[in-house]
Formats: structure tokens, sequence, C-alpha cells
């Protein structure tokens, strides 16, 4: 299972929580990944992390002030991007040349969805995973595994009948390992979540806790 903790713009301590990322990582067949805001990329990396981008713009080199551009959130350290989160959302056009950027820099990429339907329309665009996050449940700790389990198993479906290999990841409101393997039970390989680490008061346990069944 990927756990992919997303930091947002949660006040926490990025680079201890990465490091706590990259050591409970080592103790767990889980593969841990932590997303950072774009200015603490390069830090958090050097913890050895696996790290990833929040996000990429559909640009290349040249005139694009304020943007994100993927080869340097690549040499920053990161090895994929989320593209699309429910916070930062793309129109369809866009979604498509972030891929295109990201796969350009050699980024993994997980597009996010809200419902199966759109986890359907992403699945078709190629990226590596989809990840479906139902607005309503995200940083309320309520699991979607458990809230909205259908939305879990649909998103699954929607994603093999797109036709492409591309596995599925659900988020909002995991905070616990038993969250993580209901997600798993439901077809999901993997979690992305935020407040269930970022803002918890000791991370590294959070952590533990979250890959303690797997
Ligand atoms: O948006 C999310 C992860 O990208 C989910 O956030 P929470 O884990 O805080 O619900």
């Amino acid at each position: 299972m990927l756990v992919l903790i997303n930091l947002k713009t949660y006040p926490c301590d990025p680079i201890a929580v990465a490091t706590a990322a990259r050591e409970v990582d080592e103790t767990t067949t889980a593969r841990i990944a932590v997303a950072p805001q774009a200015a603490h990329l390069e830090r958090v990396a050097e913890t050895g992390v696996e790290t990833w981008a929040q996000h990429v713009d559909p640009i290349e080199h040249g005139s694009n002030t304020g943007h994100a551009l993927a080869e340097t959130v690549s040499e920053a350290g990161a090895v994929g991007t989320l593209l699309n989160h429910s916070e930062r959302r793309l129109r369809l056009a866009d979604i498509d040349g972030s891929l295109e950027a990201a796969r350009r820099a050699d980024l993994e990429t997980i597009v996010c969805a809200n419902n199966p339907a759109q986890i359907g329309a992403a699945a078709a665009l190629g990226p590596d995973a989809v990840a479906v996050e139902p607005p309503k449940l995200i940083g309320t700790g309520t699991p979607v595994s458990q809230a909205d389990p259908d939305v879990v198993e649909d998103a699954v479906d929607a994603a093999a009948a797109a036709g492409e290999d591309v596995s599925v990841l659900c988020g909002a409101g995991i905070s616990t390992g038993e969250d993580v393997v209901a997600a798993r039970e439901l077809g999901a390989e993997g979690v992305l979540l935020a407040s269930g680490v970022a803002k918890a008061d000791d991370p590294r346990a959070a952590l533990e806790a979250l890959v303690e069944p797997l």
C-alpha cells in the first residue's frame, strides 16, 4: 500500500514529518511518501523520504511567472506529483497538460477526483494512479472507507473500465490503521491523507499506527 501524506499548507514541521516517515517506512511493507509545499521540496527530499509535489503546471521553461515547472520539481528531489487535488482543481485540458509535463520530467502522477465518474475521466488520461477523495469528508476524520465505501469500490470499477493500467487510491478522513486496511479491502492500492498525520500531536506515532496492521 502507498501511504502518501499530503502536508497541504498545514503549520507542521515538514522536516520532522519527513524524517519520521522515512524511519517508519523502513519498518513496514507499506510505501510511505510525503507531499510538502513546493518551497519545502528540496529539504524534505534531503531527508531521504520519497517526496511528491502537490501540483505542477501545464507549462514548459519560459515566461510563466508564479508557476510550478515539472523539471524544477524533479530537480528539487520529487519523484511524483499530485494533480487536480480538490483544493487545487484544474480544467480537463490542464490536467492533460500537467500530465504531459510530469511525464516529460519523469514524475509519477496521481490525479485526484471527487467521485467515480471523475475517476473514470481522469483514468482515461493515463496517469499512474487516481485518487478518489469526496470533498465533504476531507479533514473531517470520518474515513471515506467507512462513510462511503461504495465510492471507493465504484472508483476502482470506473478506473478499470477506462481500460488503462491505473491504480486507485482513496482519501479523506483516513487516520487509523483500520482505515487503511478497510481501503485495501475495498480495492484501493493506497491512501492519501493529511490531517491525521500533519495535525497530529505526534506525527511519528500517527504514522506508526497507520501502517501497523499492514
Ligand atoms: O485531502 C486529503 C489528502 O490529499 C485528505 O485530507 P484529510 O486526510 O485531512 O481528510
